[in-house]
């Protein structure tokens, strides 16, 4: 309504009606100007006639000159500031020209219901997942403040050491600086000489830095050197050394969890060894996986590569970190998304291989896909790709035969199997599993099974039923005294998440469960024979209108993967814009 009304106001209809009605009204203001301020209220007053000033600021002063032309043009300016969403023109602007505009009274910015709707509404839509408005602030000002500010180094300020791995984007070197720039003592320090996927790595070290520091590792600087010979380039990263262990390291101790406890707590507890203990270390790294995983999210960050060797011990943060953003896709800008790329390790990847439907085009340019980013986000929930990973990572905490590369393949088949139902895999697994596989749904089990919950939420098929970081991390799981230690309130939200998280007829079955249940003769409720015809019962077909929901929201996300595609204009050189390497130098 607010821009219909200021389309109107502006638009050359109006202006004509306008400037017919100042000219009948143009001799009183004449020899109005030359009366005492006093006379001009009260004859304001008495004719109540605020027409005269609103006919004047859209049409101008009296002549026709130049002068008043631009007069116009500046008042119709800042009539669109004052008026955006908030009204008509007339009534959101400073009526009368600009030398009776001091005797009428001061209006300022009127706020209409209408106004502030759209207002909020354009703000819901720019700081949604993945954060438009929060993006460009950072790619505009943050990102170039910090250029200016940070110290930067070339190659021959390290002095590279022992090779700590070699992986497909490059090589990583535990480093040394020669000569110490930055205030911060760097003694230790880890370089990675990446090949051209190198510069992802550097552009969402940065913004991770920038964003959320504390959940990957401490990210120094990224340059990019020239070979000798012609023999290419290559990018070099610098890292603050974290630690000698990732997740991966640690979990292969048969020590495991109990080898981390006083890793993060700074000291062993007094509880005799068992299932609740463990289950306290395990919710204690799994909440810290899950909170950075948040924070990436939260930027439009999609790691893509989550697993144990991706997870590093920070000794002097004393909390797990991610490592490794070489695979990671940046969704608010569309940098290193290609939804067809099978860049995955099978082990940990989710079942959708994708964190895009396939239907939607590789990235637009830039500034279309971050007009669209809250859009695809929310139809897409790449997110959910990280979930499942961590997930996987949660069932080898508490399974110790699931901690190696063959039972986690064999695992990854048998859930497939089983159509990536986690309760048809424990029914399948529990009753002939050894004295670790029930250890195992032990600790799941433990207070009214709030970890096994947890661990369904994240590990099931469909992204969209799958638990975001966010949601997880709001899971009784990790309320810290368990379920035994939380409110009525709490435990209300859990029987919340369950029912939003569960399948139709799994949440059928629930209620079923739980009338039953209640079906005792004291109490009343269902008889076991009128549930077992319920439940023989055909399901009903979805009805019509359901189905029609369905099938229209099918259609628009058609339509929208269809108009970015058309939208589409690949680059002709193909240049990366946000390589400032490359467009420095093109
Ligand atoms: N900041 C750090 N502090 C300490 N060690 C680190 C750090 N970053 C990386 N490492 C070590 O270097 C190893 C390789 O790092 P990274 O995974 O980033 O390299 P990569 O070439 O991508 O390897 P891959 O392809 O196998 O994942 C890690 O497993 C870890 O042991």
């Amino acid at each position: 309504m607010g821009l219909q009304q200021l389309a109107l106001g502006f638009g050359p209809g109006q202006a004509s009606v306008v400037v017919s009605s100042r000219r009948s009204a143009v001799g009183d203001w004449g020899n109005f100007s030359t009366r005492p301020q006093q006379q001009q209220r009260a004859w304001r007053r008495r004719t109540g006639d605020s027409r005269v000033g609103q006919c004047r600021c859209l049409a101008g002063g009296p002549g026709v000159g130049a002068a008043a032309g631009v007069v116009e043009i500046v008042e119709k300016l800042n009539a669109l500031v004052l008026g955006v969403g908030v009204g008509l023109p007339c009534q959101v602007m400073d009526c009368g020209d600009v030398v009776y505009r001091s005797t009428l009274p001061k209006q300022g910015l009127i706020i209409t219901a209408p106004g502030v709707f759209l207002a909020v509404l354009i703000a819901t839509y720019l700081w949604a997942q993945p954060g438009v408005a929060p993006g460009f602030w950072d790619m505009f000002v943050l990102a170039k403040l910090e250029r200016i500010i940070r110290p930067s180094y070339k190659k021959e300020d390290f002095a590279l050491g022992k090779k700590l791995g070699e992986g497909a984007f490059g090589t990583v070197y535990k480093a040394s600086l020669v000569k110490n720039k930055g205030g911060k003592s760097e003694s230790e320090l880890v370089v990675k000489k990446a090949n051209e996927y190198g510069a992802v790595e550097v552009w969402m070290n940065e913004r991770v830095r920038r964003a959320c520091s504390s959940s990957c590792a401490d990210f120094i600087h990224g340059f990019r050197e020239t070979l000798n010979k012609g023999k290419g380039e290559e990018f070099w990263l610098v890292w603050r050394y974290e630690g000698d262990a990732t997740l991966d390291d640690l979990m292969k101790d048969k020590n495991f969890p109990y080898n981390v406890e006083e890793m993060i707590y700074g000291d062993v507890n007094e509880l005799p060894k068992g299932p609740e203990r463990e289950n306290r270390i395990i919710r204690t790294m799994m909440r810290q996986i899950m909170s950075s995983l948040k924070n990436l999210h939260a930027i439009g960050i999609i790691h893509r590569d989550i697993k144990p060797q991706n997870i590093i011990f920070s000794q002097e943060a004393k909390t797990f970190k991610i490592i490794d953003l070489g695979a990671a896709a940046d969704l608010r800008v569309g940098i290193n998304y290609v939804p067809k790329e099978f860049l995955l390790d099978p082990r940990y990847a989710a079942p959708e291989q994708y964190i895009m439907s396939t239907q939607t085009p590789s990235a637009p340019p830039p500034p279309v896909a971050a007009a669209l980013s809250p859009v695809l986000w929310q139809m897409n929930v790449p997110d959910r790709f990280d979930v499942y990973s961590a997930g996987l990572i949660f069932l080898q905490m508490v399974f110790p035969n699931l901690r190696t590369d063959s039972p986690l393949i064999q695992f990854n088949r048998q859930l497939k199997r089983c159509d990536y139902d986690l309760v048809a895999w424990r029914e399948l697994t529990e009753p002939r599993g050894n004295a670790d596989i029930r250890r195992g749904f032990e600790i799941l089990d433990l207070d009214e099974g709030v970890g096994w919950e947890l661990l369904q939420a994240m590990v099931r098929f469909k992204g969209r039923q799958r638990i975001s970081a966010q949601q997880a991390l709001d899971h009784p799981y990790f309320i810290r005294d368990g379920l035994l230690g939380t409110t009525l309130l709490q435990k209300l939200r859990l029987q919340l998440i369950r029912a939003s998280f569960q399948d139709r007829g799994e949440a059928f079955a629930w209620v079923q469960n739980l009338m039953a249940k209640s079906g005792t003769k004291s109490v009343g409720g269902f008889t076991e024979a009128e549930l077992q015809k319920m439940k023989e019962k055909e399901p009903k077909p979805k009805d019509t209108l359901q189905r029609n929901a369905l099938a229209s929201a099918l259609r628009l996300q058609r339509k929208v993967a269809r108009t970015v595609a058309e939208t589409v204009v690949e680059p002709a050189n193909k240049r990366n814009w946000w390589n400032r390497w490359e467009s420095k130098e093109s």
